[in-house]
């Protein structure tokens, strides 16, 4: 597994890029990455300043472990280009594209990142948010390596196909979320899934995060600092977790060494695709320790 794929990205959490006071604070917040928005969270008149903001934030290095993004502004609209070229300056671990909806524009991104001096080590995030990049998933994560992490925008998918936010979330969001999750496998991609609008509600949000985790999102993208904890517990592995993957690998390897390839542990069948899964599961532990 790439280094990429294995940063641990249980807790990201956006903040609003003019918003000086959610900057300062999130230097002490314990999410695994910050995505620092310059689209929905900041209003027109602000934007110009807010760049200028977040870029600086970036360049302050006063971030400590946690993987910055900036969120630019969406393909077409009026700040887009003025984001994209200060943000590649700025060089953050990320630039995060909203409403990304074909293949054609992540490679028209790659070059505009690469045209605008981004150094080698910021990726590209692409949001994906609206019906038409639902339905084009799969080529949108394919399309370019510098793509390495597939955003949920969960707020605009219900918005686009006039649903409504209800707890378990509508059967088209959950489709979406399904077509968009089997996209980023397929291409080897890391997935991230939305937000959960009711921040006072913390039993909700619990309930939604499991709901991502055991479909098997990566992490969750977060709007308020109480729900990063949260999120870190239920997308990182628990101790019991580390645990049975450590004995399910040793009853595995003992089974083998005797010409077997397949035990029972706990009662459950064990092979070797499950093996690999306690190895991914150990891997992302030894990657949030060592942080
Ligand atoms: C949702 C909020 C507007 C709530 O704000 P507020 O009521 O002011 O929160 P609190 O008073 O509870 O705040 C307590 C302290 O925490 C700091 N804070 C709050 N939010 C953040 C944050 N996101 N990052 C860092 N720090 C934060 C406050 O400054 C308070 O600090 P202190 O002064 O020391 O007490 C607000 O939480 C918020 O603005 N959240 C982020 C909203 C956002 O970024 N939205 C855009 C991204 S979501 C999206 O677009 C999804 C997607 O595209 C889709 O389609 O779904
Ligand atoms: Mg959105």
């Amino acid at each position: 597994m790439t280094d990429t794929l294995l940063r641990p990205r249980r807790s990201v959490l956006y903040m609003p890029g003019a918003n000086e006071r959610a900057l300062e604070k999130a230097k002490g917040i314990d999410a695994d990455a910050l995505i620092l928005d310059l689209e929905d969270a900041v209003a027109p008149d602000a934007k110009p300043e807010a760049r200028e903001r977040v870029c600086a934030a970036v360049t302050s290095g006063e971030y400590g472990h946690r993987e910055l993004a900036i969120r630019v502004n969406g393909i077409g609209t009026e700040w887009h280009e003025a984001d994209l070229a200060a943000a590649a300056q700025a060089g953050p671990d990320a630039v995060l594209v909203p409403k990304v909806n074909s293949a054609a524009e992540v490679l028209q991104l790659v070059t505009a990142l690469e045209k605008a001096g981004a150094p080698e080590k910021t990726a590209l995030w692409a949001m994906v948010e609206t019906p038409v990049a639902l339905l084009q998933a799969a080529e949108i994560a394919a399309a370019h390596d510098r793509l390495t992490v597939i955003v949920m925008g969960t707020n605009d998918v219900v918005n686009e196909t006039y649903g409504l936010h209800v707890p378990g979330r509508n059967p088209v969001v959950l489709t979406s979320l399904s077509i968009a999750l089997l996209a980023a496998r397929a291409a080897g991609k890391v997935i991230l899934d939305g937000v959960y609008n009711d921040v006072k509600n913390l039993e909700g949000f619990d309930a939604e995060a499991r709901q991502g985790r055991e479909m098997g999102f990566d992490g969750k993208t977060l709007i308020h600092p109480s729900q990063v904890e949260p999120a870190n517990a239920v997308f990182g592995p628990s101790d019991d977790e580390v645990e049975h993957a450590k004995a399910m690998i040793s009853a595995f390897e003992e089974a083998k060494a005797v010409g077997q390839g397949v035990v029972t542990y706990n009662g459950r069948m064990v092979e070797e695709l499950h093996v690999r899964d306690a190895q991914r599961i150990l891997a992302l532990h030894e990657a949030i320790t060592a942080r």
